[in-house]
């Protein structure tokens, strides 16, 4: 539901797919996250950034009712929204062929024939072989876990993925493949992205816009080059001058 408020001049909340506003998130007596406010476009990829414990996975989790939280969310459905984690380790089944993880995350409506056809049509969007369906979580890399934890958030057809630190577990050599997919996910598939970092070198790389966050609150908001290129926040440019590798990812684009 759009607020009443209207007009108030929030660069692109008119149309947006997800607009929040005014989130909170308490654990108990402790405030996680304060008042944060921020819309994201159909097919844009937001990069949440701050460092360890400013609340990215809080809201992350909030967004998609794993966490507690108050303030207005105004975005897809529940399926329409769907989050991957930093840990497909964690994430998959390891008892359970790579197929039926899949499957598990396809919508009641895709009828048991159907089944197999619409698995292997996920993999290959996630460049992973269909045979891939038979394998278990064990007998692949890391980079392919989590292509698989991807295709299984897909099966939903969501029009925003919440990605969760999704390259932070992953070597170095495997994180700009797993990037580049979430890239040629938007352009093939129209796909909004939530993407919580605390690496600045991934965000410059994959992300539209910026948010950062400092002790569960937004200080600074902007099209990522402007951010990285020209922080007006003092927090912001300490937290770039933590990171060495800012080029990392370039020679990929
Ligand atoms: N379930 C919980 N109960 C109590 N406190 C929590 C809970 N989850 C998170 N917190 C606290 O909320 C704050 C924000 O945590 P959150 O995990 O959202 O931060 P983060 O920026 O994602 O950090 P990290 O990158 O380390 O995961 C931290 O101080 C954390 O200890």
């Amino acid at each position: 539901m759009k607020g009443a408020e209207g007009a108030e001049g929030a660069s692109g909340a008119e149309g947006a797919l997800l607009e929040v506003r005014g989130l909170n998130v308490r654990y108990g007596g402790f405030h996680a996250v304060r008042d944060v406010s921020f819309t994201i476009g159909e097919g844009e990829i937001l990069g949440l950034v701050g460092e360890s414990g400013s609340g990215k996975s809080s809201v992350a989790r909030a967004l998609t009712g794993l966490a507690p939280r108050t303030g207005t969310v105004a975005g897809p459905g529940p399926r329409g929204v769907q989050l991957v984690f930093q840990d497909p380790y964690a994430s998959l089944d390891p008892r359970m062929r790579v197929g039926r993880s899949v499957a598990e995350g396809l919508p009641r409506g895709v009828g048991r024939r159907e089944r197999p056809a619409e698995v292997a049509r996920l993999l290959e969007l996630v460049r992973l072989d269909p045979e891939t369906a038979r394998r278990y979580p064990r007998e692949l890399s890391g980079g392919q876990r989590q292509r698989v934890a991807v295709a299984r958030a897909l099966g939903a057809r969501p029009r925003l993925l919440i990605a969760d630190e999704v390259t932070s577990a992953l070597d170095v050599s495997v994180q700009g493949a797993i990037l580049n997919l979430v890239r040629e996910l938007r352009a093939e598939l129209g796909l909004a992205v939530l993407f919580v970092s605390h690496d600045l070198a991934v965000v410059r790389y994959v992300c539209d816009r910026i948010a950062v966050l400092r002790e569960g609150r937004i200080v600074e908001e902007g099209p990522v080059g402007r951010v990285i290129e020209n922080p007006a926040d003092d927090y912001t440019k300490s937290l770039l001058e933590a990171v060495p590798r800012l080029r990392l990812f370039e020679h990929l684009c």
